[in-house]
């Protein structure tokens, strides 16, 4: 086995035991682990992206926010290079919430290009998600609000990767809501 193989599949085992307790919002309770192999995927299939850390980031980008893991644990396992791509995508979970919506539109174009393509995948995954199913309690208002402000973080991110950017520009223009 390649060890690019054996390194991807260390990193989703992590990624899957630290969100083991997690579910998505949707009706069906999702298991958690789908999203962040859904990011890693949409990197690889649909981006064209083949950098091993910027992959191994996409499946842990969620540890540290949503979990018990530490940027320490990350850097140990992981090595530098994919503990500070998921720093940079991590949120401060002591702020309030609509200051750290704020500050991702703030610092998005200040983050390094692999932090941009993992917030790129990262919105994407999300969006389409609100498009196939409302996270239980959410109005309509709440996912378009969603859209709007998605918007302004991925405006941020322009000319990361034109693929992903035009994907991101067709689900903006279906939804009537400007990039
Ligand atoms: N669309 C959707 N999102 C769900 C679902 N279940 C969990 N989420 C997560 O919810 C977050 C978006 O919901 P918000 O209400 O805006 O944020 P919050 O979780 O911080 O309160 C995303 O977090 P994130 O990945 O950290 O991204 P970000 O939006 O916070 O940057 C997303 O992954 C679901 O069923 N559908
Ligand atoms: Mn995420």
């Amino acid at each position: 086995m390649s060890s690019l193989t054996s390194v991807l599949l260390e990193t989703i085992n992590f990624a899957a035991e630290k969100h083991r307790n997690q579910r998505r919002k949707d009706p069906d309770a999702t298991p958690y682990i789908n999203h962040p192999i859904g990011v890693a995927r949409i990197l690889s299939h649909e981006g064209g992206i083949t950098d091993i850390e910027v992959l191994q980031a996409a499946l842990l980008h969620d540890t540290v926010e949503d979990t018990d893991t530490t940027m320490d644990e990350l850097e140990s396992v992981f090595g530098p290079t994919v503990a500070r791509i998921v720093q940079e995508v991590t949120d401060d979970k002591t702020l309030p919430k609509e200051e750290r919506k704020r500050l991702q539109v703030e610092h998005a174009p200040h983050r390094s290009h692999q932090a941009k393509l993992v917030k790129l995948a990262d919105k994407l995954y999300n969006l389409r998600d609100l498009n196939r199913c409302t996270p239980t309690g959410w109005t309509a208002e709440r996912v378009q609000e969603y859209f709007v402000w998605a918007s302004q973080v991925i405006k941020g991110l322009r000319g990361t990767n034109a693929k992903l950017e035009e994907i991101l520009q067709q689900l903006f223009l279906e939804r009537g809501v400007e990039m």
